[in-house]
C-alpha cells in the first residue's frame, strides 16, 4: 500500500502541493489526475525521495522509500521517460538496472520481450528512440526488479492507441496479481479506462477521491425555483439538510436526488420551475472546471 500523508511542497512563497493524503491500496490500480501544473510530478517525486517535503510523510509497505536497501526490487518508478541515458542503447540502460539490482543478465531479455521492444530497438541508443519507446523501455525498467509497487508518471505520454491499450493490461494484470500501481495523467478518459481508484489534484489540493465507478457515476440534481425568493428557500432547505448546493445558470445544483429536492421543495413550499437529475458525470464537470481554471491566458 502507499500512503501519502498531508503532503505538503513549497517552492518559495508557491505552494506546489498542499496538505494532500491519499492511500493506493494492493490490487488496484489507483490514477492520480489532474490538469498541468497540479503537483502530481512533485507529489510522486516526494514520494520516491526525490524531493523533500515541507510537511507530511510518505510509505510504501509502511517504509519510507528512502529506507529500502534495494528499492528497485520492491518499488518500479518510471518518472520521466526522458531522463535516461541518451547515449546507452535501450538494452545496456536495462543491464545497468539488473547489475544495481543484483538481477540475472536473463531479466533484460525478459524485459524487453514483455514491453515490445525488438533485438533491432534494443541495440538502437536511446537518444535515437521516439517518445513511445522510451516509456516502454521506461516500463521496461521499472518492472526489472519484479516489483510489488508501481509509481508511474504520465506512463501513456507518446504510446501509440496499441500501446496504451497494451499498457492497461498490463497494468491491470499486475494490480490482479495483488500489485499495488499508482499512476498519473492529467487526461480522464484515458485514466477512467484503466484505474479502479481516482485521486483528482488542483492547484495542489485533492478536490475528489473514490473508487472510479461512484466518481463516474452521475450524482444530484438540477433545480430551479420559479422565483428568487423560493431559490433562496430551497437552497437553504438543502443546506439545512446537509447538501451541497451550488448556483448553476438560472438555478442550482446539489448533491442530494431529485426525489429529495422534491419533497424539502414541498415542505418548504417552494414553486419549482424545473427538477432533473444533474447532467453528466460530475467528476467530468468538475475536472473541466480545474482544467479551465489553470488554462494559461495565452492558449486562448
Ligand atoms: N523545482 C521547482 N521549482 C519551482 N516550481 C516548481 C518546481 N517543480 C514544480 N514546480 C511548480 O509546482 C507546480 C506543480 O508542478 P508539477 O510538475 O508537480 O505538476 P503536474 O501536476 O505534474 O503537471 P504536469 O501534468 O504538467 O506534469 C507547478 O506550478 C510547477 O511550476
Amino acid at each position: 500500500m502507499i500512503t501519502i500523508d498531508h503532503v505538503t511542497k513549497r517552492y518559495g512563497g508557491f505552494t506546489a502541493v498542499d496538505d494532500v493524503s491519499f492511500v493506493a491500496q494492493p490490487g488496484r490500480v489507483t490514477g492520480f489526475l489532474g490538469p498541468n501544473g497540479a503537483g502530481k510530478s512533485t507529489t510522486l517525486r516526494v514520494l520516491t525521495g526525490l524531493t523533500p517535503a515541507d510537511g507530511g510523510t510518505t510509505s510504501i509497505g509502511g517504509r519510507r522509500y528512502s529506507d529500502f536497501p534495494n528499492p528497485g526490487r520492491h518499488v518500479g518508478v518510471l518518472l520521466d521517460a526522458s531522463a535516461q541515458h541518451g547515449g546507452r542503447t535501450g538494452r545496456e540502460v536495462l543491464a545497468v538496472g539488473a547489475a544495481t539490482m543484483g538481477l540475472p543478465s536473463g531479466r533484460v531479455e525478459e524485459m524487453l520481450a514483455l514491453v515490445g521492444l525488438s533485438d533491432q530497438e534494443a541495440k538502437r541508443r536511446v537518444k535515437n528512440y521516439s517518445l513511445g519507446m522510451r516509456q516502454r523501455l521506461g516500463i521496461a525498467h521499472a518492472l526489472l526488479g519484479d516489483p510489488s509497487v508501481l509509481v508511474l508518471d504520465e506512463p501513456a505520454n507518446g504510446l501509440d492507441p496499441a500501446g496504451i491499450h497494451w499498457m492497461r493490461q498490463m497494468l491491470q494484470y499486475f494490480a490482479s496479481r495483488g500489485g499495488t500501481v499508482l499512476l498519473s495523467s492529467h487526461l480522464l478518459h484515458e485514466v477512467e479506462q484503466v484505474a479502479d481508484d481516482l485521486v483528482m489534484i488542483g492547484r495542489g489540493r485533492v478536490v475528489a477521491q473514490g473508487s472510479t465507478r461512484d466518481l463516474l457515476t452521475t450524482q444530484g440534481a438540477y433545480a430551479a425555483a420559479a422565483d428568487s425568493e423560493g431559490q433562496t428557500a430551497l437552497a437553504d432547505a438543502l443546506a439545512r439538510a446537509g447538501h451541497d448546493v451550488r448556483p448553476h445558470g438560472s438555478g442550482l445544483t446539489t448533491d442530494a436526488d431529485p426525489a429529495d429536492v422534491g419533497r424539502l421543495a414541498l415542505q418548504s413550499q417552494v414553486a419549482l420551475m424545473e427538477l432533473r437529475g444533474a447532467d453528466g458525470a460530475g467528476l467530468e464537470e468538475l475536472f473541466l472546471q480545474l482544467t479551465a481554471d489553470t488554462a494559461r491566458e495565452d492558449v486562448l
